[in-house]
């Protein structure tokens, strides 16, 4: 699914009311129709609604939601904010369309507006995407008073506030929503720490945007949703052996570290690969075959950390280095040798592997490409330093795949995929318990396992992003969030499989 920026939403917009073609009011009407069937799914009728509207479409669709509920027996008020100003022409018709009986205030100040019940449902209608600047003045009050409240809050198509695809100084007045009810695309903004933080939970909700328009719009930027993981899935055939499954190599582990590699050596295994090697210092060739009996094991000549790599490369169809490597001079001169040597098989690159390739730029040039990187911010900002915002990291995602031809899941609560190309995917799945030590090292061993497999650099990572935070939902489901641990993630990786091949 593509992600559209403002601008392209407008066109969007534009285009449906030209070409179906429908009335821009009539627009509005069929948006705050699928809002209000979605509010009345998930609220009862004896829950109030405090709709707050603004001067502009956004405004609009309050009011027409607040209609369409009190005719379903709802309980609505209504508070206009700023609406003084200039007006949109939708909001105006809808405001005359708004029956008598619903009590309506205009907001001039929030100064000794009484609290509403915290059993019912606010409606944050101030902006939507035609936000052209911070709030101020009496919008800004309103924010601050939404933000108080105990009652539940729900933004319609994006929390007053915030630009759908730029970024917000820090400590502009923003609405905290507890939910987001996104019209037709979900906004770039969703899938960013610092904004993301205000949307809550978001759902999308279709309202018949012209699918010729969202179909040839370009974009780079997209949602990774899961037919297009269902779409990239092999199933195994009758006759296959081990053989055709590919034949994966992970190089890890040292002193204090052997735990990453094994979870890495899990998770590859149960992606489904063939045959997996794991080349550790001596000091772990017990710990790996007792804890991962189905893996072979090579070892280094030292015994604390790894100073080479294999010889017979050619061997393996892909090859996971870094986790629990640690940064010894002797390992960082193995990455050299083998990127300076013939080209290796595909690259999984994490942790430590990162850290010393951001250490030595003169490697990085060397970088195999189709190499997939997956760092976590940090690592990030060691290989391509700091962003100014979250909306540059992506720029600088961007320029990092198509200066090396590579790769990067950039991890986080939406990881983000990125491509030589330029595209971004953000991925859907995954939770907070997946903030916990050695989820990194399990995603390393999923997408070594994948690549080893035959699948593409960019299919390993969209399918391997995936089922990882599929996997952490349904360990979620099952163990809570604060007690999911990284070995959870393999554990339940077959049930994510599973999950991942149903058709709905
Ligand atoms: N295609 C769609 O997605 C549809 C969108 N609709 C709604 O329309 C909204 C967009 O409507 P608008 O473009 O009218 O945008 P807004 O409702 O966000 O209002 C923008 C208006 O407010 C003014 N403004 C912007 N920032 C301001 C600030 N900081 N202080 C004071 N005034 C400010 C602008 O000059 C403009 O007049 C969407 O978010 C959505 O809710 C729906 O009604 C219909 C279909
Ligand atoms: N809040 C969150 N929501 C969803 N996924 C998360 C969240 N926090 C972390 N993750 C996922 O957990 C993994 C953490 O990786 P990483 O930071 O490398 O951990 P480690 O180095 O301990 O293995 C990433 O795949 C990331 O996307
Ligand atoms: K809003």
């Amino acid at each position: 699914m593509k992600i559209l920026t403002a601008a392209q939403t407008r066109d969007a917009d534009a285009y449906t009311i030209a070409q179906e073609p429908i009335s821009s009011v009539n627009l509005m009407e069929r948006a705050a129709g699928a809002l209000v069937k979605w509010l009345e799914k998930h609220y009862s009728p004896d829950k109030p609604f405090y709709i707050f509207c603004g001067p502009g479409n956004n405004g609009g669709d309050g009011l027409a939601a607040a209609r369409l509920l009190h005719q379903d027996g709802y309980d609505v008020e209504v508070f206009l904010v700023g609406t003084n100003q200039k007006t949109s022409p939708d909001f105006d018709q809808n405001l005359q369309r708004l029956p008598q009986e619903i009590t309506v205030s205009h907001l001039e100040t929030t100064v000794g507006v009484s609290d509403v019940s915290p059993l019912g449902v606010i409606l944050d209608g101030l902006f939507g995407s035609g936000l052209s600047r911070p709030l101020e003045g009496i919008y800004a009050e309103a924010v601050a008073y939404i933000n108080r409240q105990d009652a539940t809050v729900v933004a319609i198509d994006i929390p007053s506030g915030l630009f759908a695809d730029a970024p917000i100084q820090e400590g502009s007045p923003v609405v905290e929503a507890d939910m987001t009810l996104s019209f037709e695309q979900p906004k770039l903004a969703f899938f960013l720490p610092a904004s993301g933080a205000f949307v809550g939970e978001w759902h999308v909700l279709p309202i018949g945007l012209h699918s010729e328009f969202l179909e040839q719009v370009s974009s780079p930027y997209h949602v990774l949703t899961k037919e297009k993981a269902q779409s990239i899935l092999k199933p195994r055939a009758k006759f296959s052996h081990k053989g055709s499954y590919g034949h994966a190599l992970l190089v890890g582990g040292s002193y204090g570290k052997m735990g990453a590699v094994t979870l890495a050596a899990h998770a590859a295994l149960r992606t489904g690969v063939g045959l997996l090697t794991v080349q550790v210092p001596q000091t772990g060739y017990g710990i790996l075959q007792t804890a991962v009996p189905e893996a072979m094991a090579l070892t280094d000549d030292l015994d604390r950390h790894l100073s080479r790599f294999p010889e017979d490369l050619d061997r393996f169809q892909c090859l996971g280095i870094g986790p629990g490597l640690g940064q010894h001079e002797d390992s960082r001169l193995a990455l050299e040798t083998l990127f300076r040597g013939q080209l290796p098989p595909p690259l999984v690159l994490d942790a430590d592997a990162l850290n010393l390739l951001a250490a030595d730029r003169t490697i990085r040039q060397h970088l195999p490409p189709d190499s997939i990187l997956t760092p976590h911010p940090k690592e990030f900002e060691r290989l391509m330093g700091p962003a100014t915002h979250d909306f540059h990291r992506l720029q600088l995602l961007q320029d990092f795949c198509s200066e090396h031809s590579c790769y990067v899941v950039l991890k986080g609560a939406h990881s983000c995929i990125g491509s030589p190309e330029g595209t971004l995917y953000f991925n859907t799945t995954g939770n907070p318990g997946m903030a916990t030590g050695g989820t990194g090292d399990v995603l390393t061993g999923i997408l070594t396992g994948l690549r080893a497999q035959g699948y593409s650099p960019l299919d390993t990572c969209l399918l391997g992003v995936y089922l990882h935070g599929l996997a952490g939902d349904l360990a979620a489901e099952q163990e809570g969030q604060a007690s999911l641990i990284a070995s959870d993630l393999y554990t339940y990786l077959g049930a994510a499989f599973k999950k991942l091949a149903e058709k709905e």
